[in-house]
């Protein structure tokens, strides 16, 4: 199993069952084409809410040492997340994007 700089477990990419549970829970989330990831694009009223939700996710990605691929157009940004060190979407990806998810309303 992979582990993160601060040795956290990662656990492997998920499949099968526990993909398919884990992914039932983000029902806003897609699955990208092509490669091992997950995304989905939020829209906020403006700007400032955008970028508001993007520190908060920074905060945590910081402590998870675990860091969203995304971009952020004014009032939308759009997030994809996958575990590099694990080649595909681990439970970190699922903890993040149910993060997000919560946080975004
Ligand atoms: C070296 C460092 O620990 C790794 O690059 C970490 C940092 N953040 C990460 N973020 C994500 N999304 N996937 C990773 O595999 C990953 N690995």
């Amino acid at each position: 199993m992979a582990t993160t700089q601060t040795g956290t477990l990662t656990g492997a990419a998920l499949t099968g069952a526990a993909r398919a549970e884990a992914l039932a829970g983000l029902a806003a989330w897609r699955e990208v084409e092509g490669r091992d990831a997950i995304r989905r694009s939020f829209v906020f009223p403006d700007f400032n809410a955008a970028f508001g939700f993007m520190t908060r996710v920074a905060l945590l990605a910081e402590t998870m040492n675990h860091h969203p691929e995304w971009s952020n157009v004014y009032n939308r940004v759009e997030v994809t997340l996958t575990t590099h060190d694990a080649g595909g979407v681990t439970a970190l990806d699922v903890r993040m994007a149910g993060f997000m998810d919560g946080i975004a309303g």
